[in-house]
């Protein structure tokens, strides 16, 4: 039995009930950036994965830093109230996708086929591969209270996430759509983080829903968690070439270690994943 839900997402079907699936998630990325695959998963499957994901927790590594919403330096040059200079404390648990045996639940959901092609028929790329990184082309993103996803625009094009288990509380996806698609629009932004726009829409993902998010023009964050459950939510990660990997110092600081690879390739190519 598939992990998937292949009676309303047959990705190893290709034809008209699967072309209009495709065409809703399209009409849905151009419309504001997001769409979302309601039960992409079958309820055993979100058990599965969430049993999978629940028995390599101990392997997560923790990373904590403090970041405005651009990934950018304080400039104290700019004024105190100036979005630019507004930090937060962002922690993140990653459990490497090394830890994800083949024939477990997240590499099944992975591997079946159509699956690849499916998302890049969704997201309408042309140049579209898995990350080859062995750390990195799925990994478990692990929060519970006090950790988090802040406010920021993603450096990537896009975001594939699968969610596995929600916490106590909190941990809706809020995103402002489209907020610096004519300029950095800093007075919105600001207002954003204020918590006084009337912009964010928010966004209640459940185990097995599947996530499409172009997150370069939208604000957007987790919001604050509560509770000792964990938030486990899965990150795929394509590229636009075969064979990339993230630089060592990445893999370091995400996930606690370097593999070989990460160094024969240094300095190939920049990495730009997760952030
Ligand atoms: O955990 C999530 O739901 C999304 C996290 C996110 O915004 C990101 O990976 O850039
Ligand atoms: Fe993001």
């Amino acid at each position: 039995m598939s992990h998937i839900d292949l009676a309303t997402y047959p990705v190893d079907r290709p034809g008209v009930a699967l072309d209009a699936v495709i065409d809703r998630v399209r009409a849905d990325l151009a419309h504001d950036g997001c769409a979302v695959l309601r039960g992409f998963l079958t309820a055993e499957g979100v058990t599965a994965l969430a049993a999978e994901a629940e028995g390599v927790r101990d392997r997560a590594h923790a990373s904590f830093s403090r970041t405005n919403a651009y990934f950018t330096k304080d400039d104290p040059s700019l004024p105190p109230d100036d979005p630019r200079r507004r930090f937060f404390d962002r922690s993140n648990a990653f459990i490497a996708a090394d830890n994800f045996r083949p024939d477990g639940a997240l590499r099944q959901i992975h591997d079946h086929p159509g699956f690849d092609a499916f998302i890049q028929s969704c997201l309408q790329e042309d140049a579209f591969y898995r990350y080859a990184d062995p750390l990195a082309d799925v990994i478990v993103n692990m929060a519970t209270e006090g950790n988090g996803f802040p406010w920021h625009f993603d450096t990537n094009n896009f975001t594939v996430t699968l969610a596995i288990q929600n916490a106590e509380g909190g941990g809706a996806f809020e995103y402002a759509a489209d907020i610096r698609r004519d300029g950095e629009n800093f007075a919105e932004v600001a207002r954003i983080l204020d918590g006084t726009s009337d912009r964010v829409t928010v966004l209640n993902l459940q185990p097995g829903d599947l996530q499409l998010f172009k997150g370069r023009y939208a604000l957007h964050r987790v919001a604050p968690l509560t509770g000792d459950v964990p938030r486990y939510v899965a990150i795929l990660s394509y590229v636009e070439a075969p064979d990339m990997v993230g630089s060592p110092e990445r893999a370091r600081q995400l996930y606690g270690r370097a593999l070989p690879i990460h160094f024969e390739r240094a300095g190939r190519r920049n990495d730009t994943f997760l952030d």
